[in-house]
């Protein structure tokens, strides 16, 4: 096996370790193994750690002197690893034949990422250090370029200088942070040009071809611009500067339109130079731990998934909210609002996710074919099942924090609404009549993500029979997960306060993931980055997802809009509009972030 070992090895498959092992489960046997990195690094020479996905699901597995290494929960029985082993090495050197080798030894393939609009919010403040995070965690391949784009004249010194001053280390891999920085920043270069020159793109690509020397190169666009720039910079990137022997992938940033109609319009003329399995639309919300763990707590538990449904679910929350408002973003946010901004997306998304039937694997398709069932199976939403709120100027503790509108880049008396409150509907077999209420809001009390699932109380519970001090019609179990901060799953059970008497009380079973893992989460962004270089589409949202979001919206947008509502107003850094708090009564729901007991 110390053969196989270090022939990978000279083939410096270097990215990809991430530590993780999950070994094949017998179900996902039917489909091909297909490669993605191996790596000897942090191991001995005579072990490797090979990552590669079969359907969707990644996993890697440990070789150590030419037998695969399974963890001790593992179910693999030893007929089926030795074919699992026939089956890893018959990839690997099949993988082998197809990257090639240099006479160096290197790999012939470079992954060039370009991130359009460099000198922007977004790649400064989440771009760059998701791209550092991953190069520190040796999960961008051997031969990679970063190239920033924008109109802005910098040279790489400068670029490189901006990008340094938003870079942070792993908390728990410290030691050699500054050395990993700087090897980074040597790989990022830039090239000022406008976003619709065919002219400057061509030079990009001169210069991308220049770092790529000749191997066959993949390129990655993120489009991290205002979107009435997307198309023009697609139509430039995709003639002027695409791969002409690998991929060409390009990320494109929320907002896709304000309703069906310009969204509709977006994705055809992104069709005009791409196609759909080229554009990556980001929710970076789906690249969140604990949004990706909703699968994972409903489908590998059995205590779940039978519980899954209107028998048993009484409501579901989805919650959304920010202590500070909108300022420095003003000018985007008034032509879209909280409801496009928030509840379009990352919510909706969430509650696709959260609502889907069992997918036939975890491939990118068959999650998303399942998400698409939900969202067209979603009851037209109401204008009396949603509340709207703006916040407004408000003094506390001789600090005064400015109204939406006082913030200058927001029109004089606009009524776009920063809070909205919502009840909507699945009308299929699972969740008829369970209302799935969301709320998101700016410049409200804390700031939080999460998702709440009340369940039915107990028919005939013996304990509310008694004086035990416990409504137990109000006090049902409660799943949370809270998405953000402090990462959480916690469970409300009803239980005995300990000693001679018979009083019960209400408590959580939680894991905390800060108490219980000591490795820091990664960024959404590191792992969407990752998933697009690796061509992994599962947490992107495809066209006809996107239509279907829009469907559900646009009608009540357009009322919400046509009629001038006027929002409720709220004062800044309040629990938001009481009209919330109706609106859930009139579903006899209370919002669980309200309760003492949260
Ligand atoms: N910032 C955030 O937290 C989030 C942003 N997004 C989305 O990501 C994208 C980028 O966001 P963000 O970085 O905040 O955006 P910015 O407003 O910072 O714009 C990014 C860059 O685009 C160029 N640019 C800005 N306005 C124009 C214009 N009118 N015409 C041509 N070029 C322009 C500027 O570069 P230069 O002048 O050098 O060319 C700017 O640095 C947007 O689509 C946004 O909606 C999504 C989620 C969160
Ligand atoms: O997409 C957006 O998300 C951010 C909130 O993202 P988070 O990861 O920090 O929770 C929000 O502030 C912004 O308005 C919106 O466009």
């Amino acid at each position: 096996m110390a053969s196989l070992s270090s022939s990978v090895t000279s083939r410096s498959y270097r990215s990809g370790y991430l530590g993780s092992f999950s070994p094949l489960k017998g179900s996902n046997r039917q489909r091909p193994l297909s490669f993605l990195s191996a790596s000897p690094r942090g191991l001995s020479s005579h072990e490797l750690c090979i990552r590669f996905q079969r359907n969707s699901t990644r996993s890697s597995v440990f070789m150590q002197d030419g037998a695969i290494v399974t963890n001790s929960n593992s179910t693999e029985s030893a007929s089926s690893l030795k074919g699992l082993k026939e089956e890893v090495l018959s990839v690997l050197s099949q993988e082998a034949a197809k990257v090639g080798e240099g006479s160096d030894g290197q790999s012939q393939s470079t992954v060039s990422i370009t991130v359009v609009g460099a000198s922007g919010d977004l790649a400064k403040k989440k771009i760059f250090p998701a791209l550092f995070a991953l190069y520190y965690e040796d999960c961008l391949p051997e031969h990679f370029t970063i190239f920033g784009y924008s109109r802005s004249k910098m040279t790489d010194g400068e670029l490189r200088h901006m990008v340094s001053k938003t870079l942070t280390c792993r908390i728990d891999k410290r030691a050699n942070c500054g050395e990993k920085m700087e090897e980074f920043l040597k790989r990022c270069f830039y090239h000022s040009g406008q976003y619709d020159s065919q002219e400057h793109f061509t030079e990009l690509d001169k210069k991308l071809k220049e770092h790529e020397a000749g191997r066959m190169s993949n390129r990655l666009f993120y489009l991290s611009i205002p979107p009435n720039i997307f198309v023009d910079a697609v139509k430039c990137a995709s003639s002027s500067a695409s791969s002409v022997n690998g991929w060409t992938r390009v990320i494109v940033e929320k907002p896709f339109g304000r309703d069906s109609e310009t969204s509709a319009a977006l994705t055809n003329s992104l069709k005009q130079y791409l196609e759909e399995d080229q554009i990556f639309r980001i929710d970076h919300y789906l690249g969140k731990e604990l949004v990706e763990n909703l699968s994972v707590l409903r489908f590998s538990n059995l205590i779940f998934e039978p519980l899954w449904s209107r028998q048993y679910i009484r409501n579901v929350q989805f919650i959304f909210s920010e202590d500070f408002g909108t300022e420095g973003r003003g000018g985007y946010f008034d032509h879209y609002g909280i409801i496009r901004d928030i509840m379009q997306n990352h919510l909706l998304q969430i509650l696709a996710l959260f609502a889907m039937e069992t997918p036939v694997s975890l491939d990118a398709e068959d999650i998303r074919n399942e998400k698409v069932k939900v969202l067209r199976s979603m009851r037209p939403i109401q204008v009396e099942d949603v509340v709207i709120g703006q916040y407004k100027s408000h003094t506390k503790g001789g600090v005064t924090y400015p109204g939406y509108t006082d913030d200058k880049t927001v029109p004089k008396g606009s009524l776009t609404p920063t809070f909205a409150a919502a009840a909507l509907f699945i009308d299929n077999a699972r969740w008829d009549g369970v209302p799935f209420l969301m709320k998101a809001g700016k410049a409200l009390h804390t700031r939080r993500a999460e998702i709440r699932v009340q369940f039915r109380h107990v028919p005939g519970n013996l304990y509310n029979r008694n004086n035990t001090g416990c409504d137990l019609d109000k006090a049902t179990n409660e799943l949370v997960i809270r998405v953000q901060p402090d990462e959480a799953i916690y469970l409300k059970v009803n239980n005995k306060v300990p000693g001679l008497g018979m009083r019960l009380d209400r408590s959580n079973l939680n894991l905390l993931y800060s108490a219980r893992y000591s490795k820091e989460i990664p960024d959404a962004y590191e792992r969407l980055l990752l998933d697009a270089i690796e061509g992994e589409r599962r947490l992107f949202i495809r066209s006809d997802e996107l239509d279907a979001a829009w469907s559900l919206f646009t009608p009540l947008l357009k009322e919400i809009e046509e009629k001038k509502r006027i929002p409720e107003y709220y004062p800044y850094g309040s629990r938001g509009p009481v009209g919330a708090h109706y609106l859930a009564a009139k579903h006899k729901v209370q919002w669980g972030d309200i309760s003492l007991d949260q």
